[in-house]
């Protein structure tokens, strides 16, 4: 079947065209269509209405310093506890805030982003060269399109590609694309820091004892993601990203200047997160609210797409190895008097992540006692 015969109005026919043929949803925006094919329209519940949404919480429009925490040396530790005890109650209200003076340069998240642009905007051959079909380490370097299409009924407005760095700089080099992975590499390496510092500060924060090389194995896999939102004809009928919790234990997020993410705070809705110029939105995982025992909220979120223009967004999922054993730190639960999460394999769990469409927070489903 040749392109030109491709009936966007028939469900089979976008899968093949957007899925199997691997234009993504950037081929479908690019064939110029006025309105999304129906296998993109979400049902009425699902979709994101800005009516229906509160103007953001003063405190997500303004960041948390945490420069304190990257500090070595002669160190402030008065203003260092101030930071963790901040972190630890934004994981703790909303499992959402927003931090400047993390060691990530401006121009480091700008080559970020204009890396996905690029990528996204080659011809369709060159992404298809990194589909789980034909990509050389199709674990950990995948380009794809929605969330986990064979399982939604209703798909997502989003392509993206994920680059898992498990390894060393050797794999980066061999296996993920030479478009991007400069760009990717650098920005990873330099969140490193600040990731374990927020990490070790919201785990010691709950209170237990808990050494570096534990925390440590918690950052074993970080993975970043490039996704790319093309101009959507109708972004009220459909989704950029459906309403999920992460995987990770912590997301650490950069958002371009559309805005369009939102994040449900159980009391009051849905409340966007605004883009504020050189700050990275932070995110409590699965992984984080099941090592915490349920203290930290893995919160519900959602992305918008655009309807003119393309929008780009670089998350760093941080998350342990598949063998790694993950549950409520030990003593928690004694502390807590409850145990809300059981003990099992991160591999297990993100086997089951992965196996379903997004479904919410219902994911944690799976780890509870
Ligand atoms: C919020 O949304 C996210 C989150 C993320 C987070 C990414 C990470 O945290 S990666 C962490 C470290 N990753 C690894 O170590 C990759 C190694 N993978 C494995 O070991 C295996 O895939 C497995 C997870 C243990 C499952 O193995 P198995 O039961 O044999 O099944 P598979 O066929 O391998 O996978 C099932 C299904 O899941 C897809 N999948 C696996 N990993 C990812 C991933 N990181 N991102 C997206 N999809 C993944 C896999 O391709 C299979 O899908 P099919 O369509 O082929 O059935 C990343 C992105 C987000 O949106
Ligand atoms: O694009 C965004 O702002 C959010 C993306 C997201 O939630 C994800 O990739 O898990
Ligand atoms: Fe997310």
């Amino acid at each position: 079947m040749g392109d030109i015969a491709f009936d966007f109005e028939k469900e089979s026919d976008v899968f093949e065209f957007v899925v199997k043929k691997g234009h993504g949803v950037k081929g479908l925006a690019d064939t110029g269509l006025t309105t999304v094919p129906p296998r993109y329209i979400h049902p009425p519940s699902e979709r994101i209405d800005r009516k229906d949404t509160i103007d953001s919480a003063p405190f997500l429009s303004s960041p948390i310093d945490i420069s304190a925490l990257l500090e070595e040396g002669d160190v402030d530790s008065e203003k260092r506890s101030e930071v963790s005890k901040k972190l630890c109650e934004a994981a703790e209200k909303l499992g959402f805030f927003q931090v400047v003076n993390h060691g990530v340069s401006h121009e480091v998240m700008e080559n970020a982003k204009r890396a996905a642009h690029f990528f996204f905007n080659q011809p369709r051959e060159r992404k298809l060269a990194y589909s789980k079909e034909n990509s050389p380490c199709p674990t950990h370097v995948f380009c794809g399109t929605s969330f986990s299409p064979q399982a939604e009924k209703s798909l997502e407005w989003k392509d993206y590609l994920s680059m898992v760095y498990i390894f060393d700089d050797e794999h980066v080099r061999k296996f993920w694309p030479e478009e991007c992975r400069d760009a990717a590499v650098a920005y990873l390496k330099s969140a490193d820091k600040m990731i374990l510092a927020m990490l070790s500060a919201l785990l010691k924060g709950l209170g237990v004892e808990i050494d570096d090389s534990t925390i440590r194995s918690y950052t074993g896999a970080r993975a970043v993601n490039m996704n790319f939102y093309p101009p959507c004809p109708n972004p009220d009928l459909t989704v950029g990203v459906g309403r999920h919790s992460d995987l990770a234990a912590l997301t650490i997020l950069l958002q371009d200047d559309i805005g369009g993410l939102f994040v449900r705070a159980q009391d009051k809705g849905w409340i966007e997160i605004p883009p504020v110029e050189d700050a990275l939105v932070i995110n409590v995982g699965d992984t984080l609210e099941i090592l915490s025992n349920g203290r930290y909220k893995s919160a519900e979120h959602r992305a918008l797409a655009s309807n003119t223009r393309a929008r780009v967004s670089v998350p760093i999922f941080v998350s342990p190895i598949p063998p790694t054993p993950v549950g409520p730190l030990p003593g928690l639960a004694e502390k807590d008097g409850k145990t809300v999460y059981r003990q099992m394999l991160f591999g297990e769990y993100m086997e089951n992540y992965f196996g379903n469409g997004h479904q919410g927070k219902a994911t944690l489903d799976f780890a509870k006692v």
